[in-house]
């Protein structure tokens, strides 16, 4: 076939008549699951093709082909993995492609500009507060601190504030709705790992679809209820500014802006319907806390190895306290984020070793040359993030911790495609600012009172295969007072 023929062009292990290279991807865990494109990596060095189903799947490693996928205006549908999630999050900007994802693109964009982040920021602070008090009291006792459940409520309860407006804490279900979208990445990834249960009907079969809605039901009429509260708010202030223009949606609610109130206005012209929004901000919640937990978790870990790079962000963030113009307030405002270079740097060199999506993937929707090698349409071709970034001929010594490979002149002679913690293109991450403005808020505000010491060993971390980078066990720090604070 054209895919067969296509793809011995690219090196790969052999493939077996009819069955492919499935002998490969069964019976692994999933330790192995993760372990097993490493090894690839490592024997190829190119991209690498296996079939699957008598389907060519490529793996792109390096950034001579991942700039013609991630760049291209055409090679914007997501790969097959995704429609796991559409009965969780319908089809909304994640997996939706095509006008319908242009559209929903075009109506969220604003939610996310730079105007907007300010009143996001106070609602990081917040959070940063309650954090800080809760590790306080592990600091006091001198106990480890097991960072994923922290980071994981930190982040959850930001997502929930921003996207919905709706304080978790202050809500008797809010640890229900925790561990109901915990229970739901779970599931995930036990269809993941279990390639025959992506059959529907064998999923049916196995009673897990049943398990699986049980868990869906509380999560969506929870949005749903969030949506209605909003739109009655919503549609009170509005009756007072008397239009829905940005301005007014942004700085004239009487409560902090929500993104819901984007899509609020949306639905008020007739640009998208209540599923729309619950699609969205369910899209929100998904994306929008693992993935920031996981760049969280990892980065405390790198600090905690790195004493000297802690004390080089500790003296940064006590610069900018005192260099600061507008003194109107103790707290940072964001151009005092946006002056923290190093800590920028520190982050993205965190970002580059445990990028915490290390894995994307999408459906080729036409012949498409990548150098001299021509893919065909159905192809499906995936990014492997985590291995990009370790290419040795760009990162040498790639697992060497060394934030200085993001001083401007070292990032200058790169490939911007070498390195894509938040994908690149029309269908990069619409968060990104908005992550890297929470991360750099909890990092200073973690910074500022605690000095972070090493338990688990960057050695010890045995990743396993899910949508999000994750260990197999817990990463363990532990924190300890600093004398002077300010
Ligand atoms: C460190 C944190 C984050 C990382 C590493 C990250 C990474 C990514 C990556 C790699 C993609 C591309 C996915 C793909 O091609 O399938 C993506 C897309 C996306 N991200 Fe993020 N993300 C982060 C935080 C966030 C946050 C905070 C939000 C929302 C508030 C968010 C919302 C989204 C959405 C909606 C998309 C789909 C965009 C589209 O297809 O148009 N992400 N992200």
């Amino acid at each position: 076939s054209t895919h067969y023929r296509a793809g011995k062009k690219f090196p790969g292990p052999q493939a077996l008549p009819l069955l492919g290279n499935a002998h490969n991807l069964l019976f692994n865990d999933q330790r192995r699951t993760f372990q097993l494109p490493r090894g690839w990596a490592a024997k190829y060095g190119d991209t690498y093709r296996i079939l699957v189903r008598g389907m060519l799947n490529l793996n792109a490693i390096q950034a001579k082909d991942v700039e013609p996928l991630l760049s291209s205006p055409k090679l914007i549908d997501k790969g097959m993995i995704y429609s796991l999630l559409h009965r969780f999050l319908g089809i909304g900007l994640l997996n939706s492609t095509g006008s319908k994802w242009q559209h929903r693109r075009r109506i969220l964009t604003p939610a996310f500009h730079f105007n907007i982040l300010p009143s996001f920021l106070l609602t990081f602070q917040d959070e940063c507060r309650s954090l800080v008090a809760q590790l306080g009291q592990y600091a006091d006792k001198g106990a480890p601190v097991a960072l994923q459940p922290f980071a994981t409520k930190f982040t959850l309860n930001t997502i929930c504030e921003t996207a919905m407006g709706v304080k978790l804490d202050s809500m008797t279900m809010a640890e229900g709705y925790r561990n109901k979208i915990e229970a739901i990445g779970t599931m995930l990834l036990q269809r993941l790992m279990n390639p025959w249960l992506f059959e529907d009907f064998n999923y049916k079969l196995s009673g897990l679809q049943a398990k699986f809605e049980k868990l869906l039901q509380p999560v969506h009429a929870f949005t749903r209820t969030i949506i209605q509260q909003r739109r009655e708010l919503f549609h009170q202030n509005v009756r007072n500014i008397g239009d829905f223009s940005e301005e007014n949606i942004y700085t004239n609610l009487k409560q902090r802006y929500a993104m819901l109130d984007t899509l609020l206005a949306a639905e008020a012209k007739e640009q998208i319907d209540e599923d729309g929004i619950r699609e969205e901000v369910d899209t929100f919640m998904f994306e929008g806390h693992d993935t920031t937990s996981a760049a969280v978790i990892f980065t405390l870990l790198l600090l905690a190895h790195n004493p000297d790079v802690q004390q080089r962000m500790y003296e940064e963030l006590q610069e900018i306290a005192l260099s600061r113009s507008d003194t109107d307030g103790t707290e940072f405002g964001q151009r005092d984020y946006n002056e923290l270079k190093y800590m920028d740097m520190v982050l993205k060199e965190s970002l580059r070793l445990y990028p915490p999506v290390p894995f994307i993937s999408r459906n080729i929707s036409e012949d498409t040359m990548f150098g001299d090698r021509l893919v065909p349409k159905d192809t499906l071709f995936n990014v492997h993030i985590f291995d990009l970034h370790r290419d040795p001929a760009v990162f040498p010594d790639p697992d060497r911790f060394d934030p200085d490979r993001f001083l401007p002149e070292n990032v200058a002679e790169r490939n911007p495609y070498a390195y894509v913690p938040f994908s690149a293109g029309p269908r990069n991450c619409i968060g990104q600012r908005f992550a890297i403005l929470e991360l750099k808020t909890v990092l200073a505000a973690i910074l500022k009172h605690f000095r972070i010491l090493p338990i688990t060993k960057r050695e010890e971390l045995v990743f396993v295969a899910d949508l999000i980078l994750r260990t197999k066990d817990p990463i363990m720090v532990k924190f300890e007072r600093r004398q002077t604070q300010q």
